[in-house]
């Protein structure tokens, strides 16, 4: 735990009052909820689909297929509240799911599993010894839920996305919030202020992922910084390096499109429409030219090999290049050119100690999440959703199911 962030969850409640995971486990564990008598897979024009009170919800699976299901109702256990989930984004990783069944070696889509992990609802029921929340609140949900235990050094010490025990919702082989009902442990709520709304509060998901690299990189008032992407990750990166008081922010993309959308958000950023034949010498000659300046960070949002080492080739002596996208197992980079230039390589794996920080961002008024929002779908449509996200020439940035 990070003693200048005294606001954020601490490593001592994490341990104290955390739920046996086998506890809530119950709910998800595959075998109990694929084998319970009221699973089932429901075809399009299924009466489930219509009746507000069914436990529907969207899964993948190993054909990838992407289908509506009925899952069961399970009662609060202890610690946990029974949360109605009123919005939940689509992510890039649940779509990638879906189509390729896999994230990395160990993420294997291997049976029905339910997607969606940003979301945000309303308590509707709550189990024993909870005393923080009350039927009727509204909160964000965070989906990664670490084990919590004494013995797990990353939760102890506050590290709580290196928790090898972590039930990430929507990661095989735990369902995920996009369902109508979802059994959640309290600790792992995040209560909404009142001005914050569902869809933002299902935002702040992306949003703790871009708040982790300005937290990690040390991105600062002042600071020059190049983003590369200009998906979801790369778009709430620019808001947050913007909050931050970072100028001039450049910003680069494939797809120009996405660039005007940027533009929309932050009109002060500079953009670089990338060409697909540029090398990435090329490229980051682009990004300084764009910048004007020297850029100390970038934050690099696409996973890509090439991205990356336009982003190392970009910034100045002493600079880092922080990678928040994910891409392939192994990939080249330039290493003398890095260790002659005391570039600083990071990474970023999911996050931890965030959503309080967003939230209080956003309903701060520094962060306006509402615009990402550009499609929206009823819960029973959740598979339209599901293939607008997927496909590019709908333009979507942020696609939602709202219940
Ligand atoms: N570190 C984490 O914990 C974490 C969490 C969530 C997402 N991610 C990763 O962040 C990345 C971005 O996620 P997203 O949802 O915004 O994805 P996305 O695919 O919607 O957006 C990526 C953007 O990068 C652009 N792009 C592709 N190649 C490029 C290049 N060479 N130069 C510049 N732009 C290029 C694409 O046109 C697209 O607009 C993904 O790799 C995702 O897996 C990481
Ligand atoms: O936003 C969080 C990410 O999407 C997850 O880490 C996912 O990629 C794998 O579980
Ligand atoms: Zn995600
Ligand atoms: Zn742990």
């Amino acid at each position: 735990m990070c003693s200048q962030h005294p606001v954020t969850q601490t490593a001592a409640s994490a341990v104290d009052s955390a739920p046996l995971l086998s506890q809530y486990e119950a709910h998800y564990d595959p075998s109990k909820v694929l084998k319970h008598p009221e699973f089932r897979i429901l075809e399009a024009d299924a009466p489930e689909l219509k009746d507000k009170e069914a436990n529907i919800a969207c899964a993948y699976n190993p054909a990838h297929e992407v289908h509506m299901i009925k899952k069961p109702r399970f009662k609060p256990g202890k610690g946990e509240a029974i949360v109605h989930v009123r919005s939940t984004g689509i992510c890039g990783s649940d779509v990638h799911f879906w189509k390729h069944g896999q994230i990395g070696p160990t993420m294997v889509v291997r049976d029905e599993c339910g997607s969606g992990h940003e979301s945000a609802g309303e308590i509707v029921e709550i189990g024993e010894g909870v005393t923080q929340y009350k039927v009727g609140d509204r909160v964000a949900i965070e989906a990664g839920v670490p084990c919590g235990q004494a013995d797990c050094d990353p939760c102890r010490t506050g590290r709580y996305n290196a928790c090898q025990r972590v039930v990430f919702f929507s990661t095989p082989p735990y369902h995920g919030t996009l369902t109508r009902f979802h059994a959640h442990p309290v600790q792992w709520l995040h209560k909404l202020p009142e001005n914050v709304s569902y869809e933002e509060g299902s935002l702040c998901e992306p949003l703790a992922v871009a708040l982790a690299g300005i937290e990690r990189a040390g991105v600062v008032l002042g600071d020059t910084v190049v983003i590369c992407g200009a998906g979801p990750i790369g778009l709430v990166t620019l808001l947050a390096a913007h909050a931050a008081g970072c100028t001039p922010i450049v910003l680069t993309d494939l797809v120009e499109s996405r660039l005007e959308f940027a533009k929309t958000l932050v009109p002060t950023v500079k953009t670089v429409k990338i060409e697909r034949s540029w090398s990435p010498e090329e490229v980051s000659s682009k990004i300084k030219a764009a910048a004007g300046t020297s850029i100390r960070v970038a934050l690099e949002c696409t996973g890509f090999e090439s991205s990356i080492r336009a982003g190392i080739l970009s910034v100045v002596f002493g600079g880092k290049v922080f990678v928040i996208g994910v891409g392939a197992s192994e990939m080249n980079f330039p290493f003398g050119y890095c260790s002659a230039n005391e570039i600083d390589l990071q990474f970023q794996y999911r996050y931890a100690n965030q959503y309080p920080k967003a939230l209080r961002l956003v309903s701060g008024g520094l962060i306006n999440l509402k615009p990402l929002v550009t499609h929206k779908f009823a819960l029973e449509d959740a598979v339209k959703a599901f293939h607008v996200a997927a496909d590019p020439s709908q333009g979507a940035i942020k696609v939602q199911i709202q219940d």
